[in-house]
C-alpha cells in the first residue's frame, strides 16, 4: 500500500458507487441515500468469560437498504472488525444481490473478537450474547444473517437457537449457513468456492484457456479457499500455492490439496504445520493463469499490483484489492472478477437455504449446484456484457448491474 493510497474500504466503494449512479443516469440524492447504510446499529455485550470474569464485546450490525426486500449478509468474528469495514460490506451484499437478482438488500454483522483465543463454550456465548443484542432489528423478514470469516455453522446453529428462543418459535429462516440436520441447504458450505470456480470457468472461456493444467494460486485456506483449491484440483487444474495467515506454501508441480484439507483446522491454517513456506506478499506475485485472493482486504495494492504475474484475478474474498491496483491490474490487460461478482455463489445458496426454509421442502445437491450455476453464469454475462459495450473496467461494471435494480426499486417506493 502506498502512502497516497486509500485503504478504507468504505470511501473506496462509495467512489465506485457515485460513479456507477452517474453512469447509470441518478442524481446526487441516489447517490447520497445508498452510499451509506440506511441502518447500523453498534451493541455492547457483556459475556461471561470460562474464568469467571465478564468481558464487554463490541458488535455491528449494518443494513444497507431494504427497498428490493430484507436485508442478507454474513457475520464477521475478527480482531479487526471496524465501522467502515461492517458498513462497506453492507454495500458490498446489496451489489452482490443485485447481480444475482436475489429478493435481498445486503446486509452485515461483526464483532470484534477473536474465536482462536476463546474456547468453545466463549465462542457460543458471544454468539448468543451477539443475536440478543441485534435481536429487535432482524429476522427471517427483516434481515437474515450468515456465516463469513472465522463463523461457521455451528456460530450459525447457536445464532439460530438463541433467536428462537428469544421469538418463542422455532425460526430457521432466521439465518443461513446453518447445519444440515437443522435446516440448513446442501451445497451452502462450500458454496462461495463452487460459485467462484464457475467464474473461474467463464473467464477462462473468455481467454480461450482450457482449465485442465492451468496454474491456480489461492490466497486463504478457509472456507472460501480451500474448497476452492479442492474444486480446481478435482477440475484437472494444478494448485500451485496456498496460503493462510502465516504464510504460503508453493510447489510448480502442484499440492497434495487432500492432504492440506485433512490437516488445516477449523480456521483455515496450515501452513505452520511445514517447514518450508513462503510470505503471502511472495505468493501474490508468483506467476500463474488465475490468481485467487481468498482472506482479507487490502491485499493487491498500488504497492506490488505491477508485480502480479497472473492472467486473470478472481476475488473470492471481499475487498482484497484496492482500487488504484484495479486500475493498474486492468491496464495491464488482466482480466478481474470483482468480489461482488465472484463470491455471490455463498448469498445465492442461502438466498436458496431460506427459500427452502420458507416452503419447508428441501433440494438436493443437485439441484442446488444446477441453480446456482445458471445464476452465477448470468452474472458473469451480465457484467461481462456493461464491461464490453460502455467500456468500463470489471468492477465498475459489476457496480453498475449490481445496483441498478435497487436503484429502481428506490425510485419506484418513490424514496427518491
Ligand atoms: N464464507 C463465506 O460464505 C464467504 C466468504 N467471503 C469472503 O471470503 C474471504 C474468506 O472468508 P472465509 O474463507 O469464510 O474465512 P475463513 O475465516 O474461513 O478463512 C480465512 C482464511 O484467510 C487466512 N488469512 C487471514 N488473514 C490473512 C492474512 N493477513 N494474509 C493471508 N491469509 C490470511 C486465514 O488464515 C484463513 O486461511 C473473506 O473476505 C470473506 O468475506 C465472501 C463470500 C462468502
Ligand atoms: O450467505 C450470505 O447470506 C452472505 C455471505 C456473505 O457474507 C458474503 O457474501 O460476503
Amino acid at each position: 500500500m502506498t502512502e497516497m493510497e486509500n485503504d478504507n474500504v468504505l470511501t473506496s466503494t462509495q467512489i465506485v458507487i457515485d460513479e456507477a449512479l452517474r453512469k447509470l443516469g441518478y442524481g446526487d440524492e441516489m447517490v447520497d441515500l445508498l452510499k451509506e447504510p440506511m441502518r447500523m446499529l453498534a451493541v455492547r455485550f457483556p459475556v461471561r468469560m470460562d474464568d469467571g470474569k465478564t468481558r464487554v464485546f463490541i458488535g455491528y450490525r449494518a443494513q444497507h437498504n431494504d427497498a428490493v426486500g430484507p436485508t442478507k449478509g454474513g457475520v464477521r468474528f475478527h480482531p479487526g472488525v471496524n465501522e467502515a469495514e461492517v458498513k462497506a460490506l453492507s454495500i458490498w451484499m446489496s451489489l452482490k444481490c443485485g447481480i444475482a437478482d436475489l429478493p435481498y438488500g445486503g446486509g452485515k454483522g461483526g464483532v470484534i473478537c477473536d474465536p482462536r483465543k476463546m474456547s468453545f463454550r466463549e465462542l457460543e456465548r458471544v454468539s448468543r450474547g451477539y443475536v440478543r443484542a441485534i435481536s429487535q432489528i432482524v429476522g427471517p423478514t427483516k434481515d437474515i444473517p450468515a456465516p463469513d470469516v472465522m463463523t461457521n455453522s455451528q456460530v450459525m446453529a447457536w445464532m439460530m437457537d438463541e433467536y428462537s428462543r428469544i421469538r418463542e418459535f422455532d425460526a430457521p429462516g432466521f439465518i443461513t449457513g446453518k447445519p444440515l440436520v437443522l435446516g440448513g441447504s446442501h451445497g451452502r458450505e462450500s458454496a462461495t468456492a463452487r460459485g467462484v470456480a464457475i467464474m473461474i470457468d467463464e473467464a477462462m472461456g473468455k481467454l480461450g484457456i482450457p482449465l485442465q493444467g492451468t496454474r491456480v494460486v489461492i490466497q486463504g485456506f478457509g472456507n472460501a479457499g480451500s474448497y476452492l483449491a479442492k474444486f480446481m484440483y478435482d477440475a484437472g487444474a494444478k494448485v500451485i500455492a496456498i496460503s493462510d495467515v502465516h504464510g504460503a506454501l508453493y510447489n510448480e508441480q502442484g499440492l497434495d490439496i487432500a492432504d492440506l484439507m485433512d490437516r488445516r483446522d477449523s480456521f483455515g491454517t496450515v501452513t505452520n504445520l511445514f517447514k518450508s513456506t513462503i510470505s503471502n506478499e511472495e505468493l501474490l506475485a508468483l506467476e500463474c493463469d488465475v490468481l485467487v485472493p481468498a482472506a482479507i482486504e487490502n491485499q493487491i495494492t498500488a504497492s506490488n499490483a505491477d508485480r502480479i504475474r497472473a492472467k486473470i484475478i478472481v476475488e473470492a474474498a471481499n475487498g482484497p484489492t484496492t482500487l488504484e491496483a484495479t486500475r493498474i491490474v486492468t491496464d495491464r490487460g488482466i482480466l478481474l472478477v470483482p468480489d461482488v461478482l465472484a463470491s455471490a455463489g455463498g448469498v445465492i445458496v442461502s438466498y436458496f437455504e431460506w427459500v427452502q426454509n420458507n416452503q419447508g421442502y428441501y433440494w438436493t445437491e443437485e439441484e442446488v449446484d444446477a441453480k446456482l450455476r445458471l445464476m452465477m453464469v448470468r452474472g458473469f454475462e451480465n457484467v461481462y456484457e456493461v464491461h464490453r459495450t460502455k467500456k468500463v473496467d470489471m468492477r465498475l461494471a459489476a457496480y453498475m448491474v449490481g445496483v441498478r435494480k435497487l436503484a429502481e426499486a428506490v425510485r419506484l417506493r418513490g424514496w427518491v
